[in-house]
This record gives structure tokens, sequence and C-alpha cells, in this order.
């Protein structure tokens, strides 16, 4: 049983963080070591099974990430970016891998992210399901298939906590599907349309975010010509579907050299 991989979860009150420390209860493969949230939290010091509403678990709640990282295989951290770019540079002293869910960083934290990786295995993904890192690889080949006379649109849909747009999931998607179409995202893409926008450029890839409700999260890649549409889709009903994804990635990266990987190296899905 000790000898079981201990992984910490920061951001532990929040949506993902209570569904990833249910995981990793769950599982035969991981135990669960330290729960970190921001200082200031109320759960702070308390047992992490009674701030969720349970039984003791004899695990108390710390915002002390050098104290909860030193006891950890791995850390999964699904919380803001400065939080994360703060917990990279730690995590590399540590020695631990880090699995990144984190979505909203500036160019400026990714390069930091990237440095730590120099030092520490660090597994990112905007998106940690199955079914959409599928979509990522399937929206490249169409793209690839598909000339410019379908345009692409990448149209998400996410509750009404959601603090950033385009979600990490439709980045993770224009940049596929730009892939395929051998040129920068940078150059081509198209966000935030409002007012007189002019006509649609051609070659560009748009996006568009709705928010409402408690939407998990939904992601369509639409090519739209002149008289068809191919539309591809994911749904996710369920937060178990990115916590399982993101436990699976902590597991993976056991014994990995340091990098940065992301879920397609986890999944085995990239291709040559
Ligand atoms: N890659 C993926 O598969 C997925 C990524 N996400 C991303 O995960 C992030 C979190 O999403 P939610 O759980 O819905 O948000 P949330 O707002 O429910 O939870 C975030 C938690 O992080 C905590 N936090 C913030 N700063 C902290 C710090 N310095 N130390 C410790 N804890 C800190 C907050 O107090 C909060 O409890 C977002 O960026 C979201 O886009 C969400 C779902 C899936
Ligand atoms: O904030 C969320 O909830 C989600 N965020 C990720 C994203 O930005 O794509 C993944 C998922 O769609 C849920």
């Amino acid at each position: 049983m000790t000898d079981l991989p201990g992984i910490v979860i920061t951001g532990a009150s929040g949506r993902m963080g209570q569904m990833l420390i249910r995981t990793v209860l769950d599982s035969p493969r991981a135990r669960l070591v330290g729960a970190l949230e921001r200082t200031g939290h109320d759960w702070i010091g308390r047992d992490l099974g009674e701030a969720m509403g349970g039984a003791p678990i004899n695990l108390a709640v710390t915002d002390d990430p050098l104290e909860a990282f030193a006891r950890a295989h791995a850390v999964i951290d699904f919380t803001a970016p400065a939080a994360t770019v703060e917990f990279a540079g730690i995590a590399a002293q540590a020695r631990c891998v880090h699995v990144i869910g984190t979505t909203g960083f500036s160019d400026d934290d990714l390069h930091a992210i990237g440095a730590a990786a120099r030092h520490a295995t660090i597994i990112r993904a905007g998106n940690m399901s199955l079914g959409v890192n599928l979509l990522v690889q399937l929206t490249r080949k169409v793209a690839a298939a598909l000339d410019e006379d379908f345009d692409i649109e990448v149209i998400e849909a996410h509750h009404n906590q959601k603090v950033d747009a385009p979600s990490g999931t439709a980045l993770m998607l224009g940049e596929a599907a730009a892939l395929g179409r051998g040129v920068r995202l940078d150059d081509v893409s198209d966000r935030g349309r409002d007012g007189i926008t002019g006509k649609r450029q051609r070659g560009h890839i748009g996006f568009s975010a709705i928010r409402g409700g408690d939407i998990v999260g939904e992601h369509d890649v639409m090519f739209a010509a002149t008289g068809e549409r191919v539309i591809l889709r994911h749904i996710a009903t369920d937060r178990a579907v990115f916590a399982r994804g993101a436990l699976k990635a902590a597991l993976w990266g056991q014994g990995r050299k340091p990098g940065e990987y992301d879920m397609m190296d986890v999944l085995g899905l990239n291709e040559n």
C-alpha cells in the first residue's frame, strides 16, 4: 500500500479538485498524500474528508506547497495560471511529476512552465479526456483533407463560472486545425467578433464561446463549405473523464525523464 505513488491535489475545494480527490481515493493504483488550497481559504487546517462533507480521513488541508510536494510522487494541479506557474518551480525542486490541467495561460506563463520542464516531468493538456484527445487527431486529419473552401469554426460551451475563453480545449482544436492546414494559428485566428467585422477571411479559424448554467464542456469543430458542413463534436457530461485522465498521466509520468509532455504522449496517440 505505502509503495503506491503518493499524489497531492492542488485546488482541493474546486470543481476539479474535489473530483480528483475522489478519483485518487477510489484508485487501487495511487494514494492521496496531500491536499492544497490557497492561503486564507476556510478549508486550511481542516480534515479533508470532513471539509468535503464526509467522514474524517486523517489528512489536513494545507496552504504550504513546499511541505506538501516534498512527500509526493506527483502533483495534480487544476487551479489558476499564477498558482500553476509557482507550483511548476516547486514541483521541479521536489522532483515530483507535475500534471497540469489548468488553462488560460499567457505566453510568459507557458515560457516559465517550459523552463521548469528542463528539470521536471510536466504533463500539460487543456483537456485530459480520451475523447477530446481523439477529436484533436481527427480535427488535424479533416483539416488536412479539406481545403480552404471549408471555413473552420471552433465552438465551445461551458458553465457560467469559467473564467477563460476560448477554452484550453478550443485552443488545442484550433492548433490541430492549423497544423492540418500547414499554417500558424496565430496568423489565422479570429477571436471575439463583434460589430462591423467585415466578411470572413478565407483560411481563418474562428472561435466562439458560450457560457451558461452547469455545462461541463462541449466542443464542436465545424468545417463549413457552400452546400455542406462537416461537424466534429465532443460532449463531456461528467468531470470524472478529466480526473481519470489526469491520474493516468500522473502514473505514466513516474520515472519519465524531465520534459514537457501532453496527453497524446500519455495515451499513445502521437503519430509520426
Ligand atoms: N485540462 C482539463 O482536462 C480540464 C481543465 N480544467 C481547468 O482547471 C482549472 C480549474 O477549474 P475548476 O476546478 O472548474 O475551477 P475552480 O475555481 O472550481 O477551482 C480552482 C481551485 O483552485 C484554487 N486555487 C487557486 N489558487 C490557488 C493557490 N495558489 N493554491 C492552491 N489552490 C488555489 C481555488 O481556491 C479553487 O478551489 C481551470 O483552469 C479549468 O479550465 C477544468 C476541467 C478539465
Ligand atoms: O473550465 C472547465 O470547466 C473546463 N476547462 C477545460 C478547457 O478550458 O477546455 C476543459 C474542459 O472543457 C472543462
